[in-house]
């Protein structure tokens, strides 16, 4: 840990006890405002220009990753061979697709392109005030770290569904800071919440500087981002572990 966190101020205008409530009554909260404008403001600048990403996709139930190099690197031809396999996997059962750069492994990896910014906002979010926050909101006192991926989902991009039960990682919580503007809802890309025969629960929309989380496991996706969409749907997603 040496990193300057200082960049990072969580805003003084959080509703606690509303999160507190939301989240007891739910398992799901979603908190806007998460952090400063100027913080939120600084991470939404650095995932658009310094994050070198990457692809991250499934093949016979096996995570892969192209990171920034390789995609840039891979032939036309072979993409599409690659994209077939995607869709193959995604028509037949879990799949995903989407651009992310895994933040703790390049930091415990120590990757050549990694992004400072992004190197000390993972050291913040393992920090007392974070930690501390979320213990309060969740009222889950054995969380004691915390991981995190940036992603950006574009047009093909999505997360089919699944519950992230990993409890054996000790997994508790995932959270997803949305770092999205001017989204809407013909975009896809919505987080949405299933019951077990897959009637969507609750559906919510990429924001800005919004803070979800939810208690796992939970079933969830990420709704396809459709070829038109014009944007793209920024955040930064990881889990809560008790171990
Ligand atoms: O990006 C999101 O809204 C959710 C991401 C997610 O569910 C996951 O990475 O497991
Ligand atoms: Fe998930």
């Amino acid at each position: 840990m040496q990193s300057d966190t200082s960049a990072f101020a969580i805003s003084r205008e959080i509703d606690v006890a509303e999160s507190i409530r939301g989240f007891r009554e739910h398992g799901i909260v979603q908190i806007p405002g998460i952090f400063e404008a100027g913080t939120a403001e600084r991470l939404h600048r650095c995932l658009i220009d310094e994050v070198p990403w990457g692809l991250a996709y499934e093949l016979a139930g096996k995570p892969q990753y192209l990171d920034s190099a390789r995609l840039a690197a891979t032939a036309p031809e072979a993409m599409q061979d690659i994209e077939r396999q995607i869709f193959r996997e995604a028509a037949a059962g879990f799949q995903y697709r989407y651009f992310n750069y895994p933040i703790l492994d390049a930091y415990l990896q120590k990757w050549p392109n990694e992004v400072p910014l992004l190197h000390a906002f993972l050291e913040f979010i393992n920090g007392p005030q974070w930690l501390s926050l979320i213990r309060q909101v969740s009222g889950i006192h054995e969380l004691i770290k915390c991981d995190a991926q940036a992603s950006l989902y574009g047009p093909g991009c999505f997360l089919h569904r699944h519950s992230d039960a990993q409890s054996r990682e000790g997994w508790r919580i995932a959270y997803v800071l949305g770092l999205t503007r001017s989204w809407r809802p013909e975009y896809g890309g919505t987080l949405q919440f299933l019951d077990d025969q897959g009637n969507t629960t609750l559906g919510l929309l990429p924001q800005f500087n919004t803070l979800n989380m939810f208690a796992v496991p939970r079933w969830h996706m990420v709704t396809h981002v459709p070829p038109y969409a014009p944007a793209e749907r920024y955040s930064i997603t990881g889990w809560l572990r008790d171990r």
